[in-house]
């Protein structure tokens, strides 16, 4: 831990009694850096502690299982900005060494050090703590490693053409206007906007991807939508507590059973999807082969369906040569799993700043009205590309809340990182938190401030200083999907009500799970704008 002539500073120490056992524990000491040695820092998740006690709380307000032994919402607001002030702070050549209980992780936080990373073509293999997905989602694109990630990835990348996210569109916008209508009824009210945001991208990504409706929306009783939640909880509560890690342990607690019972619900919603959508999709091609239906035939254009990514995948899967039902089922949750939380975070934080800065607001409407007049017209393509003030608030809300707030990586061969040497087997931990706060790249950091992303700004500025999509050939292969989406709703939602957020960044506390989120939601106020709602 290289420990030795360094200065040690103890800066957090908690002990917490529960009911039968006592435990102290060092939350967080840093050992400043002297000569070679690396900057060291103890974290220990407040999680596990506050967690003892806590009563949990999922998104929707309600109770979590029993089987969560109170481990819900984890409370690690400071965790962050205790990072970065230790970058700021200690670390001069980017690379911290962070130890978990006994495992030590290394932070890179500079776009320097994030370049050979996620730029590298060798250092592609995801850490252990991504192995906690697999149950649900196997070995998907964001799971898999080596040939097989290759293969899968060059296999995807033609469903997330351009021409094909065209068609989804349609989907934004009929989503968007449900949620436009349940947000009127919030009208006047003060209240957490995450969940109705959160219910929305769940609705549209189950129909890109699978080309189903579960109305999450509409019907919050929804098993599968539950599932998901449960399930992403899991997976996060196994990430953060090392006693939940080992599979053997894992099975003693009844938390196992539980992720049984949502797995089976998860996968037998997809295979079912997945066996009705190929059924369809064999009848569509016998109708097309014997003539009965051509192109050019009304009755074809009324029942050519709307494709989802999962027809797409039927259809590489060359009947099973290519893709077996159990391959295409890995990659459509991984969609379900990486695509609609993500989303949601990403529209939630722009609202809250946007509704924390009425001068920026000002002139978001002002591009509305240009684009759109006092239309109530659907959003279009052509739309989308005259947005530009609205997409420099999407990316300036991501910098500062990126909705992936940690990537790790582990290292193959031994590699040089910002002038370390790191052995085989390390783990690398990206914090993009972190990253889009280098002063260099980002004057006055934690300042909102969309024009950072307007054109004759952006010249110059390291690629890597900003990747809130990853970058290099690992990125996130949904990054335009999710442009698109988030432009639709957002602008939809604000073509329609005038924002206020009643808390100020301050105020808000930070959750590092699965995606970056407010503890406590963002509590927005609506005002309609005309007499549209
Ligand atoms: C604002 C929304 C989104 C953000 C910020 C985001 C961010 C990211 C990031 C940072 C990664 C890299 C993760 C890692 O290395 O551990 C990633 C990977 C991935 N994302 Fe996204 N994502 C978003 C939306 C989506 C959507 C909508 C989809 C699918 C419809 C999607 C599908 C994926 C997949 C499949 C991967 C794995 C790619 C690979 O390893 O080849 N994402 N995303």
């Amino acid at each position: 831990m290289g420990v030795g002539g360094a200065r040690l500073v103890v800066e957090d120490l908690l002990v917490v009694v529960g009911a039968s056992v006592v435990v102290v524990v060092v939350v967080g000491f840093v050992v400043v850096e002297e000569g070679n040695i690396l900057p060291d820092v103890v974290l220990l998740d407040k999680a596990v502690l506050t967690t003892f006690s806590s009563s949990s709380e999922s998104d929707s307000g309600e109770s979590t299982d029993s089987s969560n032994f109170g481990l819900g919402v984890e409370e690690v607001a400071g965790y962050l900005p205790h990072g970065l002030h230790l970058f700021q702070t200690w670390n001069k050549r980017s690379v911290v060494r962070a130890w978990i209980g006994p495992l030590a992780i290394f932070a890179v936080g500079s776009a320097e050090g994030v370049e050979v990373v996620l730029g590298s073509n060798k250092i592609i293999d995801k850490s252990r703590e991504y192995n906690f997905l697999q149950p649900w989602l196997a070995t998907g694109l964001l799971t898999s490693t080596g040939s097989k990630w290759h293969k899968r990835r060059k296999l995807l990348t033609p469903t997330f053409h351009f021409k094909i996210l065209e068609d989804f569109i349609h989907v934004f916008n009929e989503q968007s206007a449900v949620l436009v209508k349940k947000l009127g009824e919030k009208v006047g009210q003060d209240f957490d906007i995450f969940p109705f945001i959160t219910r929305c991208t769940l609705d549209v990504i189950c129909e890109t991807a699978m080309g189903r409706h579960v109305n999450a929306q509409s019907n919050t009783d929804s098993e599968y939508v539950e599932a998901v939640y449960k399930m992403t909880r899991i997976v996060q509560t196994r990430q953060s507590r090392p006693w939940l890690q080992p599979d053997w342990l894992f099975r003693l607690f009844p938390m196992a059973s539980d992720q049984s019972r949502y797995l089976s619900i998860l996968h037998g919603f997809t295979d079912q999807v997945i066996r009705e959508r190929k059924i369809e999709f064999k009848q569509r091609n016998k109708e097309q082969q014997s003539g009965s239906l051509k192109e050019e035939d009304e009755e074809y254009l009324l029942k050519k369906p709307r494709l989802a990514f999962l027809d797409l995948l039927i259809e590489a899967s060359q009947d099973g040569k290519v893709l077996s039902d159990l391959d295409i089922r890995e990659e459509v949750d991984t969609f379900m799993f990486e695509g609609h939380d993500t989303t949601a975070a990403a529209i939630t934080w722009s609202l809250f700043l946007i509704g924390n800065h009425p001068e920026v607001q000002e002139k978001v409407s002002e591009e509305l009205t240009r684009v759109f007049g006092d239309s109530n017209r659907p959003v279009t393509m052509a739309d989308l590309s005259e947005l530009k003030y609205l997409e420099c608030c999407i990316k300036e809300a991501l910098r500062l809340y990126p909705s992936v707030p940690l990537m790790a990586r582990e290292l193959m061969e031994d590699t040089t990182i910002c002038g370390y040497d790191l052995p085989v087997g390390s783990t690398l931990m990206i914090v993009p938190f972190i990253v889009h706060r280098d002063p260099t790249y980002f004057p006055d950091p934690e300042s909102f401030k969309p024009e950072r992303f307007f054109p004759e700004n952006i010249q110059g500025r390291h690629p890597y200083a900003y990747v809130p999509f990853s970058a290099g050939p690992r990125n996130c292969i949904g990054q335009k999907f999710a442009q698109m989406e988030e432009k639709v709703i957002l602008a939809s939602l604000l073509r329609r009500f005038h924002v206020n957020s009643l808390d100020k960044p301050e105020d808000i506390s930070l959750l590092v799970e699965l995606i970056l989120r407010p503890r406590d939601g963002i509590r927005l106020h609506l005002t309609p704008k005309m007499q549209h709602c």
